[in-house]
């Protein structure tokens, strides 16, 4: 779909609004509802479906693929209708969701039965309840366990030198994460890719700035304008106090301008779309963006960390690091990988708890994996309660998820914890028992996952409802008795009492035995009639009525017994909210770190160390996505490589390694693994190496892999020089750079002198740690001139005119490319592969300066060649010998002869 602001009917003609008096009291009533959510599919409950209208209708038959049908006519047309079952309804929200769409989800408000009370032609009064958008959901069907699904608010103000114009505010409805940041226009589209909203809210000044229009265009997101009031940082307090029910916001730390402007827009967005119920939500944390690393979009998408280039997570960084078992913790990996951090102390810290998972005793290990893969998720159940969406799964969500908090806090106790872990053991430790202990009480050990289903409150808690309980199953056994007793009665042994929500009980015999039951006065007066069907007739007695009725209210006042417990339960849960949230990340915390240990120990890798200098040195490094997938391939196993960008001597300035060598050597994949290897250390994890010693990065900065931007008019090469634009105007000194290939997509000289060119500001400029890899073998001159350039290549080997990859980084430079030998590999015709190498053999030959004239006169026609000097297809010419030979005629010596012959057949040499 596209970005901007997506109405939900976007080339549709709106729906034709006459004028209410002319429609029936039912239509009226949808007009006004419909009216006020024009932007949105609008879900009209009607009994048991939700029924979607006119143009409504027919985008959701289409978009559903669900029959679309009439009901009666309007102004002369006929409304066009279809509809969705309300117990299947959250699939079919999740494929609008999906595609899309908002959909205003409006609810009978009372029973139908008032509103008849009221006259028989009364409408049921309904409204809507609640805006579904992809931002929003909390559902549990409709979330991936292991996503973040935050919509995002962008506040700006017209700021001054002192404080910063624009800020974000990112919320998780569905785990009342809620988070603040400054920003800046020029770095608005990595700060908000960095937090990976599902769905965007701004004011309409913001939406309709067209110097923003290509950040929204860029993200594809579903972006809502709403009114600039809503944004105004002079009322956000009012606001931001208001929804939290405090005084002041003192305790809430110090928010500037544009911060309040966003934390206001984003509260009114949860107002909007959750309209009368309030998710608890934490407080807004500040999340400091000059602490994270920045990592721009283009580096972003190209270095793969949470999804490929085309969109699937599976050979993705986090798809091949990710060993974690809970929901939280996946997301908690996600984030960390999204944002690593440039605060070695903080990451120190992080690397501490990985390091104590991976020394701790042999059962500590094992017995916390065993505990945490049977925790719940305890947010998103929080979050539903709140919202007033939970049900009896949600309340023992929290309970066993508090169980398990209880036992990861014993098996955590120790003497010697790392300062993270202690902090996630205290949050543990005031994690609330009573509330676990209250839930363990009540709740059954099986619960049914709607409240209105009963049964979810355990036996002996609650004694009227034991009673009543008691009350149901006696009934039962009344009613069997009953059921002989009549048959007895009447002789009629094939009676039955049956039940039906129409008549409720019944007696029930066939048309043959009804005499039984009507033949006497006395019969007539006791049996009395209910309904006559064409095989069978039915009755019922005083009793039997009498029975129902006691049946039917103890049912009714045991569930309404349940409902009152189960508000109780709610309410203490949602009291608890601020420490049950503690206990959900200390062990999403855990989660984290026990994985990264896992993955540390399973694949190898080391501890970075983290400091503050400018180093950059790795010893037997590797890619983390293409070792696992060689080795799941059983290729050969991957070569590890050293890389040092440290700075030499006394110098603050990074290295510049120039990489020559082969196509297909396995340049690429040294540039990426050492990003790679740098956005693991700075999020905490152990890293695919033998050692690495990492001053922090604070900018990380990759151009490998080229794709053009046709919809914003820019080819191959105007993307590439944008993004290497960008990368020389804002890499600093303690930035990483990683540049592949750059000068391609143009005709030789002009790249070569581009390439040149960027190099040497990249050494005298920006003067960053920086890998460059190059098929201009002329750029290797450069080291006798920039003292903190070093040329290093990709060893092959060239055995019988072809080209053997070895994978290894060595010192020096490449001479050639082997980009004909590559070909061929590839699977070139023989013929062009000849040519091609006929060309290269001439210019090589003759200089590179030679005329493309020149060489039309010096090399024969492509025909020529084909003609006389092609060889015959080496398989017809090997063929044909191996047909000749008659090994039975062959002498041992003759047969060895017989191989060498073949063999120089084989290179293209026949004797
Ligand atoms: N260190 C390594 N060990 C084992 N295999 C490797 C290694 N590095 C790369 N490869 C393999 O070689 C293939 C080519 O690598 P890569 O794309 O990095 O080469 P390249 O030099 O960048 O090529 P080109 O110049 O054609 O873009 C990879 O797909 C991978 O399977």
């Amino acid at each position: 779909m596209p970005a901007a602001a997506k109405s939900t009917l976007p080339e549709e003609p709106p729906p034709s609004s006459p004028a209410p008096a002319a429609a029936t009291p039912m239509m009226a009533q949808y007009l006004d509802i419909k009216a006020a959510h024009s932007d949105a599919l609008l879900f009209y409950r009607m009994g048991d479906f939700y029924e979607l209208f006119f143009a409504d209708a027919e985008i959701a038959s289409r978009a559903l693929g669900i029959t679309l049908t009439k009901r009666g006519r309007h102004l002369n047309e006929d409304i066009a209708m279809c509809g969705v079952p309300v117990h299947a309804a959250d699939d079919y929200l999740q494929k609008l969701i999906a595609k899309g769409f908002r959909v205003a989800v409006c609810e009978q408000l009372e029973d139908p039965a008032e509103a008849k009370k009221r006259g028989s032609k009364s409408v049921v009064r309904r409204d809507v309840t609640r805006l579904v958008t992809p931002g929003t959901i909390t559902e549990e069907r409709l979330l991936d366990p292991s996503e973040t699904s935050y919509f995002l608010s962008i506040g700006r103000t017209k700021g001054t030198a002192a404080t910063p114009e624009m800020a974000l505010a990112w919320i998780d409805i569905s785990t009342g994460q809620f988070r603040l940041s400054e920003t800046a226009p020029d770095r608005l589209l990595s700060d908000i890719l960095r937090i990976a909203p599902r769905e965007i809210t701004v004011s309409e000044s913001v939406f309709h700035d067209p110097a923003l229009r290509p950040v929204f265009d860029t993200l594809g997101l579903a972006v809502t304008p709403l009114p600039p009031s809503l944004f105004d940082s002079a009322s956000a307090q009012d606001r931001l106090t208001r929804f939290y029910g405090v005084n002041t916001l003192d305790g809430f730390g110090r928010f500037n301008r544009a911060e309040l402007s966003a934390a206001s827009g984003a509260l009114a967005y949860v107002e909007r779309t959750q309209i009368s119920e309030r998710p608890v939500l934490q407080r807004p944390q500040r999340d400091d963006a000059a602490g994270t690393l920045f990592i721009d979009a283009a580096t972003r998408a190209n270095l793969e960390i949470e999804r490929t280039l085309s969109g699937s997570r599976e050979g993705s960084l986090l798809k091949a690091v990710d060993r974690t078992v809970t929901g939280g913790g996946a997301r908690l990996l996600a984030e960390r990988l999204r944002s690593p951090l440039t605060d070695y102390c903080t990451i120190n810290e992080r690397l501490d708890s990985v390091s104590f998972f991976l020394i701790a005793d042999d059962a500590l290990p094992g017995q916390m994996r065993e505990c945490l893969k049977r925790c719940p998720d305890m947010l998103r159940a929080l979050s539903r309660l709140s919202l007033n969406r939970g049900g009896p799964r949600d309340l023992a969500a929290i309970r066993d998820g508090l169980q398990i908090a209880n036992a990861v806090r014993e098996l955590l106790h120790r003497e010697e914890l790392p300062k993270e872990l202690l902090e996630a053991h205290e949050f543990l430790s005031s994690a609330p028992g009573v509330v676990m202990r209250d839930l363990d009480a009540a709740l059954a050990d099986e619960v049914p996952f709607l409240k209105r289903d009963g049964g979810f409150v355990r036996a002996g808690y609650h004694e009227e409802l034991d009673e009543l309980r008691a009350l149901r199953d006696e009934s039962r056994k009344v009613i069997a008795a009953l059921q002989s007793s009549y048959a007895e009665e009447t002789g009629v042994r094939s009676l039955k009492i049956k039940y039906n929500n129409v008549l409720g009980y019944f007696i029930e015999v066939t048309a043959l035995n009804a005499d039984a039951l009507t033949a006497t006065d006395e019969a007539k007066g006791r049996f009395i009639h209910r309904q006559t069907l064409a095989s069978a007739m039915r009755f019922t007695t005083t009793e039997l009525a009498d029975l129902e009725s006691r049946i039917a209210n103890a049912a009714d006042r045991a569930l309404s017994i349940e409902m009152e417990i189960f508000d109780g339960l709610q309410a203490r849960v949602i009291e608890a909210a601020e420490s049950l949230r503690g206990a959900a990340n200390a062990i999403a915390v855990i989660d984290v770190s026990m994985g990264l240990a896992r993955l540390a120990e399973s694949e190898g890798y080391c501890r970075p160390k983290v400091d503050d200098s400018r180093n950059f040195a790795v010893t037997a490094g590797r890619h983390p996505v293409v070792e696992q997938a060689l080795r799941k391939q059983a290729a050969n196993p991957f070569v590890a490589n050293d890389c040092d960008l440290s700075p030499e001597g006394n110098s603050e300035q990074g290295a510049i390694w120039l990489l020559t060598g082969p196509n297909m050597g396995g340049k690429s994949t040294f540039l990426r693994q050492n990003a790679l290897i740098a956005i693991l250390a700075q999020m905490g994890a152990f890293v695919p190496a033998g050692s690495a010693h990492l001053g922090v990065v604070d900018r990380l900065f990759s151009r490998v892999g080229a794709s053009d931007d046709l919809a914003r008019g820019r080819s191959t090469f105007m993307v590439e020089m944008v993004e290497t634009a960008a990368i020389l105007n804002q890499a600093g000194d303690r930035s990483l750079v990683i540049l592949d290939e750059i000068g391609r997509g143009t005709s030789t000289f002009d790249g070569l002198s581009i390439a040149w060119a960027t190099v040497e500001h990249l050494h005298g400029e920006n003067r960053c740690r920086t890998l460059f890899a190059t098929h201009f073998h002329e750029l290797t001159a450069l080291s006798e001139t920039l003292s903190s350039l070093h040329n290093v290549t990709m060893r092959v080997k060239e055995w019988e005119g072809d080209v053997i990859f070895l994978h290894e980084v060595g010192r020096g430079a490449a001479d050639r490319s082997y980009g004909v030998q590559v070909a061929k590999l590839a699977g070139l015709p023989e013929s062009v592969v000849l040519r091609a190498r006929a060309v290269l053999d001439q210019l090589e030959a003759q200089g590179r300066d030679t005329k493309a004239s020149k060489l039309i006169d010096d090399l024969p026609l492509f025909s020529a060649v084909a003609r006389h000097d092609a060889p015959q297809p080496k398989s017809n010419a090997l063929e044909q010998a191996v047909e000749n030979l008659a090994p039975d005629d062959l002498s041992p010596r003759e047969a060895l002869e017989a191989l060498y012959r073949l063999k120089d057949i084989h290179r293209g040499k026949p004797r």
